[in-house]
């Protein structure tokens, strides 16, 4: 838990939240960051989870590409308190182009960035505390994950309709479930989205940093840091939200 008597660190560390997608596997209705969790939209319940952390003075919200006022008046009605900065910028057409535009917005003086989908609005603030702890420790790239419940099966792709063929089936003791807050070193982080060559994007920012051939490091994520993705997630979220404001008055 982040200590409130401790002072604000001197090593600046800032979250940028892309929260620009659709939200299409959740089904029709308002981009998914602006859909309400326990009557709150998921992105202030992000936006708070970083806040959360006394190490992080700033925060960079990505908003869909038209709906920045919006999500900037939204924001301005859930205010975060005197300790944290924000800031909010239009998205891109994917999930890197949106995370490469809100770092594009991050003062000099910032050293250390998370980066976390707003569609991951649960994450305790331990997890988001553990992964600046292994940046500020060194690390380059930093990322919380857990092990798998499910086998995982390779697959050879086909059309539509035609049942796929397994390839080969990875030893599940050596494969993580990543999650966000991903953990930065700043210079890292932009180099590794500076260098990215076209058509050959990652699904996660550490991806990017791999490519770099840098090292990237996994501390222990969280089950309630999961990606808020399809309907059943949303349950799951309402569940766990109901449950920390009965027992933690979390709110
Ligand atoms: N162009 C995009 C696409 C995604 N994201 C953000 O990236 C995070 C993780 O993406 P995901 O869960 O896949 O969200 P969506 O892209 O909205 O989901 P879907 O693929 O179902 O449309 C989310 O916080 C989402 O808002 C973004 O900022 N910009
Ligand atoms: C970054 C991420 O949440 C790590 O698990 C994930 O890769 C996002 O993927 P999506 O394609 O945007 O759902």
């Amino acid at each position: 838990m982040s200590d409130p008597s401790r002072p604000a660190s001197p090593i600046r560390t800032a979250a940028v939240i892309p929260a620009a997608g659709r939200g299409v596997r959740l089904g029709p209705g308002a981009p998914k960051a602006l859909r309400a969790l326990g009557g709150t939209p998921m992105l202030v319940h992000a936006v708070r989870a970083m806040a959360a952390s006394r190490a992080v003075s700033l925060v960079v919200v990505v908003a869909p590409p038209d709906g920045a006022p919006e999500v900037r008046h939204l924001l301005d009605e859930h205010p975060l308190g005197d300790r944290t900065d924000l800031v909010v910028v239009p998205g891109g057409a994917t999930r890197q182009e949106s995370v490469r535009l809100g770092l594009a917005a991050l003062p000099e003086a910032i050293d250390v960035v998370l980066v976390h989908d707003a569609a991951r609005p649960l994450v305790p603030v331990d997890t988001v505390d553990a992964v600046i702890a292994a940046v500020r420790a060194g690390a380059p790239a930093v990322v919380p994950a857990l092990p798998l419940a499910d086998t995982v099966k390779q697959v050879a792709p086909q059309p539509q309709g035609t049942p796929e063929p397994v390839v080969g089936t990875p030893e599940r003791a050596l494969l993580r479930a990543v999650q966000t807050p991903q953990g930065f070193d700043r210079e890292t982080l932009l180099k590794a989205h500076d260098t990215v060559v076209e058509g050959e994007g990652a699904t996660d920012d550490a991806g990017l940093v791999e490519r770099l051939g840098q090292p990237v490091v996994v501390v222990p994520g969280h089950e309630e840091a999961f990606k808020v993705t399809r309907p059943l997630d949303l349950v799951l979220a309402e569940a766990v939200l109901a449950r920390r404001r009965a027992t933690d008055g979390y709110v």
